[in-house]
């Protein structure tokens, strides 16, 4: 045979499959027990192709609430799947038994899921053992360690680069700001002060990483991983990779920081080596834990949960700091009032309008869009409607957060609808504000990424005033990790006009 006709018989081959998956994805065998539930489009009933289609096109959140707008709190959105967009399911859905869906399946490092992916409760339990003491609000809030760890990053490494950039007049690009001080503070968590990351006094380095983590959870590659793996699969077969090479190329720069980063600071209290500094965070205690499995095993298990964790902690922490700078530096009046407030407050910490600017946050821009697909273990009822066992149901923060009835004005960044509000009142609002989830699956490291933020927010500006330059793209990726569009945020910083003693 010559390579040519080498050539044509994949093209057919990749052609037919093509064909095939699009015919598979139109056409899926209806779920008759899910009639009773409002169609988003006229197709869902027997095909995934309106789903998979606002998800490539980058839309699926807007039109899913669009729909729910119209439709109601639950909307069929393909053959076996529902979204929810009411707190009600969200407890049913969220708040029970309910397994994660196959999407997680494709999410491994080192060849162990780490705990985000793993889909049922039992296994899942288990694992989250190993880490609810070292996430527990009481441990965070009352570590030492972990003040020592933030006062040092803030005074040591950030508070002198923004000087500097002050005092010279120059830009600083607040995405890799954030993002870096997110890194460092988890990993020295993590790792201890001296093993982990020093990425805001090593900003090459960081780049590189940073570029690294975004290429690899960018919007399309998501998609490809997880909506077309089986397509993926079958043409890489045939020798054609629709994932472009950048993406297996960010998988192994991300592989080998982690295996670095993990299995210096675990030799070292293995084999008692001294090439590791000062303390080795909380890894020496998860190691201890870990029971019937060989140390390496051991290792690879810790170094899969540790992507899952200094992805989810750099990244969406840093995003979430992002929104919240640019948003005050377009309200000035607001981040006024909030320097007034910290400066006027023994403890800044309990600034009431610290906390609204933080939920408004939370409820306009979360980090992560989803899908957060879960799948009904057995039959269900969900705000009132039956639901068989084997269907897929989503819900989204973003969707969630939008609610007019709750909040007026949905679009709008407006923290003092937080403020003089009494406590029922609060506490109903923030069960729409789902950024970090809720139940058995809810988000680990929440404790630390407020405590990072708070203090984050409190330092700066309690020191500077912050300024848009240009005109950023902030548009936010509609994906599981809902970045900035620009994925760039240039602020100036200008000593504060308020003196305070911090
Ligand atoms: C603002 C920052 C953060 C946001 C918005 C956030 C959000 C979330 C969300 C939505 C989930 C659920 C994902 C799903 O079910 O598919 C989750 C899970 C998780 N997050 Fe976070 N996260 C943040 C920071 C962190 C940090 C700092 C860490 C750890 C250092 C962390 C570790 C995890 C882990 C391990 C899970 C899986 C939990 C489980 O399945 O039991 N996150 N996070």
């Amino acid at each position: 045979m010559m390579v040519s006709d080498i050539v044509l018989a994949a093209a057919i081959a990749a052609a037919l499959k093509l064909v095939l998956w699009i015919y598979e994805s139109a056409r899926q065998p209806t779920n008759g027990q899910l009639h009773a539930i409002t169609n988003a489009h006229f197709s869902t009933p027997f095909s995934r192709l309106w789903l998979l289609w606002i998800r490539a096109t980058g839309e699926e959140f807007t039109k899913c609430l669009e729909a729910h707008r119209t439709l109601g709190p639950i909307i069929r959105i393909g053959p076996n799947e529902i979204s929810i967009n009411h707190v009600d399911g969200v407890r049913t859905v969220y708040g029970g038994n309910w397994d994660k869906s196959s999407m997680y399946d494709k999410f491994t490092y080192f060849g162990f899921s780490p705990l985000f992916a793993i889909r049922q409760g039992k296994s899942h339990a288990e694992r989250k053992r190993l880490f609810t003491h070292v996430f527990s609000k009481s441990t965070i809030v009352n570590s030492a360690k972990l003040n020592d760890l933030l006062q040092s990053i803030l005074t040591a490494r950030l508070l002198p680069r923004l000087r500097q950039a002050s005092d010279n007049g120059d830009d600083v690009e607040v995405f890799s700001l954030t993002r870096e001080y997110s890194m460092d503070v988890v990993t020295g968590y993590l790792y201890g002060k001296e093993n982990g990351t020093n990425w805001l006094e090593n900003h090459d380095n960081a780049a590189h990483h940073l570029t690294a983590f975004q290429q690899y959870a960018e919007r399309l590659a998501f998609f490809a991983i997880t909506d077309l793996h089986s397509l993926v699969t079958s043409f890489k077969r045939l020798g054609i990779d629709l994932v472009p090479p950048s993406v297996d190329m960010a998988y192994e720069t991300i592989s080998s920081f982690l295996w670095d980063i993990t299995t210096r600071t675990i030799d070292s209290f293995k084999n008692g080596e001294t090439e590791v500094k000062g303390d080795t965070g909380i890894l020496k205690d998860v190691w201890q834990k870990l029971g019937n499995v060989t140390a390496e095993e051991k290792t690879r298990l810790i170094a899969s949960d540790m992507g899952d964790q200094l992805h989810a902690g750099h990244v969406a922490t840093g995003t979430m700091l992002t929104y919240l700078m640019w948003e005050l530096s377009r309200n000035i009046d607001i981040q006024t009032r909030l320097r007034r407030e910290l400066a006027s407050l023994n403890d800044p910490y309990s600034s009431e309008l610290l906390d609204a600017v933080l939920l408004e946050t939370y409820r306009m821009y979360p980090a992560g869009y989803g899908p957060f697909p879960r799948v009904a273990s057995e039959n269900s009822t969900v705000h009132g409607f039956a639901i068989p066992k084997g269907t897929i149901a989503s819900a989204s923060p973003f969707m969630l957060g939008r609610n007019a009835a709750m909040f007026p004005n949905p679009d709008f960044w407006l923290p003092g609808r937080w403020v003089g509000v009494d406590s029922d009142k609060k506490r109903q609002m923030q069960r729409w504000v789902w950024m970090f989830m809720s139940g058995p699956r809810i988000c680990i490291g929440e404790h630390l990424a407020v405590i990072a933020m708070k203090r984050f927010v409190i330092e700066i500006y309690s020191r500077y005033e912050t300024t848009i330059i240009g005109d950023p793209d902030m548009t936010q990726l509609e994906t599981f990790f809902s970045v900035p569009a620009g994925a760039s945020l240039p602020l100036k910083f200008r000593r504060g006009p308020l003196k305070t003693n911090r």
